[in-house]
Order: C-alpha cells, then sequence, then structure tokens
C-alpha cells in the first residue's frame, strides 16, 4: 500500500533540545490522520518538516514517496495550512483566489469560486476583515483548490467557537469524500478528532507514544479496574499504558491482543479521548511498567 508519509528514526533539534526525535512512523494513503500531543510536543516540528520547511538533524522522512517539498511537482501534490489560520490581510477574497490559480498547477478554479460563494464570503472583501471562522474557511478553500494529494492542516480550528468549528470540519470531511485524499490534522481538540481521524498519532515529549488506525487502537486498549495490584503481577501480554491507584484499587489502561479473561477486574472500552489521556500521563515510567511505544 501506498505511504502518505513515511519516517524512520526522524529528529529535529533546535540547539540542544530535541523537538522530535527517533520518529518511526508509516502511514498509509486514504486516512484522516489526527496528530495529538500536549504543547511542545513536537507536533508542528513534524509537520514542518513534512512539508519540507525544516530539515531533519537525525533520520529521513518522505512524504508520498518523495522527500518534502523537493521539486515543484512534489510541492503541487502536498497542501499545507498552516497554524493561525495563515492568509493575507490586506489582499481580497478574490485576490487569494487569484494568487492560488498563480502559484498551484493543478488549482481548480471552480471548486475555489463555488466554495467560497457556498460560504458567502464576497470576492471583494478583504481578509483581514473576516470572522475567524470565515478567515478559515478561506484558508481551507485555498488548500483544498490545490486539489493535493495529501493536506497538512496544523491546528486548523484552534481559535474558532464550536459551530465555526463543526463547519470547518465538515467542509474539509465533505471534500475529502468527493475528492479522494489524504489528510494530517493537528489539534488538541480530541473530540474534534473523534469525529473525523480514522489513524491517531500521540507525541509526547518529543516521541510518538502510539500510532495506528483509531479502530484497531480501540480494540486493542481497554481500562482495567479492581482490587489493588502491582503492575508486575499482570500477564506478560498486558503493557501497562497508565496506572492509577488509591488504597484499595488499581485503574490500568493495558494493550493487549489478547481477550481478557481474570474475572477479578471490570473491563470497559475507552474512548479515543480516554486514549489519547492515558498515553499522555505524565506519571514517572517506574509506575507504568513498561514505555510503550505501539505502532501500526
Ligand atoms: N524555531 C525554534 N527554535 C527553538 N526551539 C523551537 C523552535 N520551534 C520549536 N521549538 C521547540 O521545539 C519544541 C516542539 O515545538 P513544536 O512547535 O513542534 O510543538 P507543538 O507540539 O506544535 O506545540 P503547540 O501544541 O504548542 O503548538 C518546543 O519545545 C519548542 O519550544
Amino acid at each position: 500500500m501506498t505511504s502518505v508519509l513515511r519516517a524512520q528514526g526522524l529528529g529535529k533539534r533546535y540547539g540542544k533540545r530535541w523537538a522530535l526525535r527517533e520518529c518511526t512512523i508509516d502511514i498509509p494513503a486514504g486516512h484522516v490522520v489526527g496528530l495529538v500531543g500536549p504543547n511542545g510536543a513536537g507536533k508542528t516540528t513534524l509537520l514542518k518538516l513534512a512539508t519540507g520547511q525544516l530539515q531533519p538533524t537525525a533520520g529521513g522522512i518522505t512524504v508520498l514517496g518523495a522527500p518534502p517539498g523537493g521539486t515543484p511537482a512534489q510541492l503541487a501534490r502536498v497542501g499545507f495550512v498552516a497554524q493561525d489560520t495563515p492568509v493575507y490581510a490586506g489582499l481580497t477574497v478574490a485576490d487569494h483566489l487569484r494568487a492560488g490559480a498563480r502559484l498551484n498547477p493543478r488549482w481548480d478554479a471552480a471548486m475555489a469560486s463555488e466554495r467560497v460563494a457556498e460560504l458567502g464570503l464576497a470576492p471583494a472583501h478583504r481578509a483581514g476583515k473576516l470572522s475567524g471562522g470565515e478567515r478559515a474557511q478561506l484558508a481551507l478553500t485555498l488548500g483544498l483548490a490545490k486539489r493535493p494529494e495529501l493536506l497538512i492542516l496544523d491546528e486548523p480550528v484552534a481559535s474558532l467557537d464550536p459551530l465555526a468549528r463543526r463547519e470547518f470540519l465538515q467542509g474539509l470531511m465533505e471534500a475529502t469524500v468527493a475528492h479522494e485524499f489524504s489528510v494530517v490534522l493537528s489539534s488538541h481538540l480530541v473530540s474534534d478528532l473523534e469525529r473525523i481521524c480514522d489513524y491517531l498519532i500521540v507525541l509526547v515529549d518529543s516521541r510518538v507514544r502510539v500510532a495506528g488506525e483509531v479502530d484497531w487502537l480501540l480494540a486493542t486498549h481497554h481500562r482495567l479496574t479492581g482490587p489493588r495490584r502491582d503492575p508486575e503481577r499482570l500477564p506478560a501480554d498486558q503493557h501497562v499504558v497508565s496506572a492509577r491507584h488509591t488504597d484499595r484499587q488499581s485503574t490500568f489502561v493495558v494493550r493487549t491482543d489478547a481477550p481478557i479473561h481474570d474475572p477479578s477486574w471490570v473491563v470497559t472500552q475507552l474512548s479515543m479521548e480516554d486514549l489519547v489521556l492515558a498515553y499522555m500521563d505524565k506519571r514517572p515510567a517506574a509506575e507504568r511498567r513498561t514505555a510503550l511505544e505501539v505502532q501500526r
């Protein structure tokens, strides 16, 4: 299967500090990928490496089978909507579409004009006078009309109200259905990612903690609640992702491919948010038994 993004031992260091390290992932085409992690985890760094705006300090990365941003042809295959909905305040909506047409060989002028009309954005309106939601929609329109094979969006909805967020994500989903491209989208809003993503990457402290198809991740992770127990006493095939204890009770999030038969546990399924929070658990590794990195 074609990979949209493949990284092998990828790392980026600023001075002495690693912003991203030992990142090895292989994302198949056709997914809407959610990239999530706390502030400073390295999400923007990974996205900038994927678009060729940064060069790796270690390891390698290919996007759609080629080095990112290496040639004009490669640039045309990847769309990027940067953080803070990047539009030019002094230019009108129509100016943006004209610039898009000049700069992008595969520009879909009909789609751009239709989308702008549907959104009710007046062509003569200056981008600086648009609301945050309208600016985000204009930036998305530019990204979509480029007709990329991969569209990368860095926290596109962070500053939008819930309704504008919903409309933005709805527009993105409709476009992926109509034009069949892959998406990588970073966000802190796991509930949004839950609605649209079928592949998840969790980055914590510059490292990929987990990556894989959401259905597979949810099928192989469970919450176990029961009498207090030392994680060392769990079966070897139950990898502890997070652990919480009270005097009498333990709650573990574990990853396992095998069914859980121990009757002393109450086993519950996780939501995507539970899964993300478990991997973001910052308790000392000693309490977790295994420093997990899961990929598929
Ligand atoms: N140009 C830079 N110079 C020095 N350090 C940087 C630079 N850009 C990023 N960093 C550092 O690299 C780390 C990762 O930053 P990055 O922006 O990739 O994180 P992020 O996960 O996107 O964070 P956020 O969710 O806050 O946007 C942070 O510690 C950040 O301070």
